[in-house]
């Protein structure tokens, strides 16, 4: 199980700490909104209980492992989870193994922009003959990701290909163009269930197929997040969503709006990327539940380590005092590099026989303690390895952390209605019929300097 230290938090050298007793005065508010959250059991954590949406993935095995490459076509939602479990689970130089390292598992690559220098270099470097193209929206619509899917889908159509060869839609059980595509011309699907938002859909088939695809156990994944929804109903201080969530909140109460996740790995550093988007769409809202304007959220941000303490733990430690820092480390790195002995200079001795992973992990306690020191309040979560167990418990673990954040700042964490005019001012812009009312002259609005 992952570990979870918390107690910098109330550490009292944090010069505007909170205390055990803040956090107490709150159990029976968040006994109430966990116990809530479990007789209503929302989506994302109802699907790990069934076997559905593992064995509709496994349903394809045949299908999918006649191919070298699987390239996702999605955005936000329907993708940050994917990179997230490939960047975690598989090592970084997993695309350019053989078929035989990859032992007949396939290439992941996922296209989450519509950037033509970046989509065109990913797409240079496979071969379509062997590539199996899922597209992922739930919506069926998004912009980014129905670009993408029609120019995938020209390519395969070049090629003299079949599309329902080359094909998977992973949406909308009914809704959506893609869904209608699909039905018209019998392309193979998966479900996004309909109750899962796509910030919180990586354990669907969003995440699944890929996950799968690249040789991920996925029904690991499951157990681990079990794990963690199994931990709903402890009491306050042996539940880690809930402690997140309070934290947080009490925190922000104090004018901490910035919250920084910190991975000491590589890998790690994935799982903040899928965090901001959890944290700041489901949060970062105008109006609460009860259409009161309120102007909440915590501004998500990552941070790799050591890397960053070379460039953002100046402004953590000295600067204002807004922000709130998770740190996640890794007690048992996969790989291990010792440094060699090289120079008999004393100045190198104390690096020349260690380990990398010990280094790092002395970094880290490093800044962890400095922080403390210039009065920051940190956590620390502690990855005894990067497995799909505490992978999946990490996932789960955020994703009711946020609900229940959800809860204390009274904002509903579902929707994302701020995004919305942005889309609808590129559509006009795009000449999409129905938006012209959104239509803005760029060149008039734009102050020239
Ligand atoms: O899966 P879809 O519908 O294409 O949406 C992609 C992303 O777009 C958003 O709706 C807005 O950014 C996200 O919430 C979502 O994850």
């Amino acid at each position: 199980m992952l570990k979870f230290d918390f107690t910098n938090l109330f550490s009292e050298r944090v010069f505007d700490n909170i205390t055990i007793e803040d956090v107490k005065n709150y159990e029976e508010k968040i006994n109430k909104i966990a116990n809530e959250i479990d007789k209503n059991k929302p989506g994302f954590a109802e699907i790990v209980f069934s076997r559905k949406w593992i064995d509709s993935v496994l349903d394809l095995k045949d299908f999918i492992f006649e191919f070298d490459n699987l390239v996702v076509l999605g955005i936000g939602g329907s993708a940050l989870g994917n990179i997230a479990l490939q960047n975690t689970l598989k090592p970084f130089n997993w695309n350019f193994l053989s078929k035989e390292e990859r032992k007949g598992k396939l290439k992941i690559f996922v296209i989450d922009n519509v950037d033509p220098d970046y989509v065109a270099s990913i797409l240079d470097t496979i071969d379509v003959n062997k590539t199996l193209f899922n597209v992922i929206s739930k919506s069926g619509s998004t912009a980014e990701a129905m670009s993408n899917y029609l120019i995938a889908r020209g390519i395969i159509e070049t090629y003299g290909l079949d599309p329902k060869k080359h094909l998977i839609f992973t949406t909308d059980p009914e809704k959506g163009v893609l869904r209608s595509i699909a039905n018209k011309e019998s392309i193979r699907t998966l479900e996004i269930p309909q109750n899962v938002g796509g910030r919180f859909s990586v354990l669907t088939p969003v995440g699944l197929l890929s996950a799968y695809a690249a040789g991920i156990d996925i029904e690991a994944l499951y157990d681990g997040a079990k794990n963690a929804y199994k931990k709903l109903l402890n009491p306050l201080f042996e539940n880690p969503a809930a402690l997140i969530a309070l934290t947080h909140y009490l925190y922000y109460n104090k004018g901490r709006n910035i919250s920084v996740m910190m991975a000491y790995s590589n890998k790690l550093y994935y799982l903040a990327d899928w965090y901001r988007q959890l944290w700041a769409e489901s949060l970062g809202k105008k109006f609460d539940k009860d259409g009161n304007k309120v102007k909440v959220g915590q501004t998500p941000v990552k941070a790799l380590g050591a890397v960053d303490q070379h460039s953002q733990v100046q402004l953590y430690n000295e600067g204002p005092d807004d922000k709130i820092i998770t740190f996640l480390k890794v007690e048992k790195f996969k790989r291990d590099i010792k440094i060699p002995h090289v120079h008999d200079e004393e100045a190198l001795s104390y690096l020349q026989g260690s380990k990398l992973s010990t280094l790092l992990n002395n970094e880290l306690l490093g800044t962890e303690n400095a922080i403390l020191e210039h009065g920051k309040p940190s956590l620390k979560i502690t990855f005894p390895q990067i497995d799909e167990l505490h992978v999946g418990e990490f996932f789960m673990t955020y994703e009711l952390a946020t609900v229940i954040a959800g809860s204390l700042f009274n904002v509903n964490p579902y929707d994302q209605p701020g995004v919305e005019l942005g889309k609808k001012i590129t559509y006009a812009l795009m000449g999409r019929p129905g938006f012209e009312e959104y239509k803005i002259n760029p060149s008039s609005e734009r102050i020239e300097l």
